[in-house]
């Protein structure tokens, strides 16, 4: 007999943006099936006015908790409480929301480390908000690598955002352009290609094509735009290659995306998040997925931000959380 997978949990993201509105529609569209949220029931409550629904809210001690959950319910994982969070206004930075998402996602991990979930997806969290109350972590993946060290090592993590037309590995996120270039180089780009290839495997890809895009216009043009491509981007591909890595290129960032979605490559590395992250967000939000390559558990999110602009007004679009519920299910082994 199959066995029944472990449950996901979803994390509402911060309280004054998009995230409980799309959790919500998730559930409501059927979509969220053998999910628990993790989060407040004052700040559910008024995501289910937002979408004009209401239903019961069954407070879990355990995720697992959640086979036993009635039909028709919201299962909600007991997690920390801040009070007044449903009152807060929408759309704006607020350090109670920062410190309210960033406590369901220590929640979330704490309890995919004891063995009660199979995965975290996770709504989206504001970055200032964040830093308003005092997280030393620009976003969930820093966060998430932070909570997933093992006596004081960090697991090294990666982002990879994915459609159906382009998968996408950064060497670099969340730091300003400058200080990219300052940690760029052949160790970052090395372990990227490992960490990229390894996790590949969990969705069926065991030797992925992988290309990398250079740094410079043309991948420098023969070193005539910058040497980044000749000292170390270059060299970490042959390294990997040795490896056994099918890595290829420095190819020209700006047609390697092309080339890609084109079916030559099955996912590109790129060295900065701009860089990578416009090619995957212009084809659309609906279907990005967000993926934390290298950590302990499986980690996915919407390729989406909070939204500010529209939260509160009913007509956020699901879809991304969708296909991010869906590719966590698929990488947690659960079909
Ligand atoms: N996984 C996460 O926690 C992520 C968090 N962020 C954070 O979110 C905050 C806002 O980021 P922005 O750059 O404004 O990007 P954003 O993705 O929140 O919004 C960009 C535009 O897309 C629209 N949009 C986004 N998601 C939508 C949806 N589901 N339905 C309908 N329209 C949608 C917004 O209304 C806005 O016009 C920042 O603090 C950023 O760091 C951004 C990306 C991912
Ligand atoms: N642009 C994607 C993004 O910033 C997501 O960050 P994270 O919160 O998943 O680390």
């Amino acid at each position: 007999m199959a066995e029944t997978p472990l449950p996901l949990l979803l994390t509402l993201g911060d309280p004054c943006g998009i995230g409980p509105e799309i959790v919500v529609r998730a559930v409501q569209a059927g979509d969220a099936r053998g999910c628990v949220v993790v989060g407040d029931a004052g700040v559910l409550r008024r995501a289910m006015a937002l979408v004009g629904r209401s239903w019961p809210i069954a407070l879990l001690d355990r995720a697992t908790d959640v086979a036993g959950c009635p039909p028709r319910c919201m299962p909600l994982l007991k997690s920390p409480s801040f009070g007044g969070l449903a009152g807060l206004p929408w759309g704006r930075v607020d350090a109670r929301a920062g410190a309210a998402a960033a406590a369901w996602i220590t929640r979330a991990v704490e309890a995919v480390q004891r063995g009660e979930a199979g995965g975290v997806v996770t709504a989206p969290v504001h970055k200032e908000a964040l830093s308003a109350a005092g997280v030393p972590f620009p976003g969930h993946t820093e966060m998430l690598q932070s909570l997933s060290s093992r006596d004081g090592t960090a697991p090294p993590v990666r982002m990879m955002l994915a459609n159906p037309e382009l998968k996408v590995v950064l060497v670099t996120i969340h730091v300003a352009l400058r200080r990219a270039l300052e940690l760029l180089d052949f160790d970052a780009v090395l372990s990227t290609l490992r960490i990229a290839h390894a996790a590949a495997a969990r969705w069926g890809q065991a030797a992925p094509r992988i290309a990398v895009a250079g740094l410079n216009p043309h991948a420098g043009e023969g070193g005539l735009f910058g040497d980044e491509e000749l000292r170390y981007i270059g060299p970490a591909i042959q390294a990997a290659r040795a490896e056994g890595i099918d890595a290829q290129g420095p190819f020209p960032p700006d047609t390697v995306f092309m080339r890609a979605r084109r079916g030559a490559f099955d996912l590109v590395v790129a060295m900065t998040h701009d860089h990578g992250l416009i090619p995957v967000k212009y084809l659309g939000v609906e279907d990005g997925v967000n993926v934390t390559l290298g950590l302990p558990f499986v980690r996915t999110s919407p390729d989406h931000g909070t939204a500010f602009d529209i939260a509160g007004r009913g007509v956020a679009d699901a879809s991304s959380l969708v296909a991010a519920i869906r590719m966590a299910r698929r990488l947690a082994g659960g079909g």
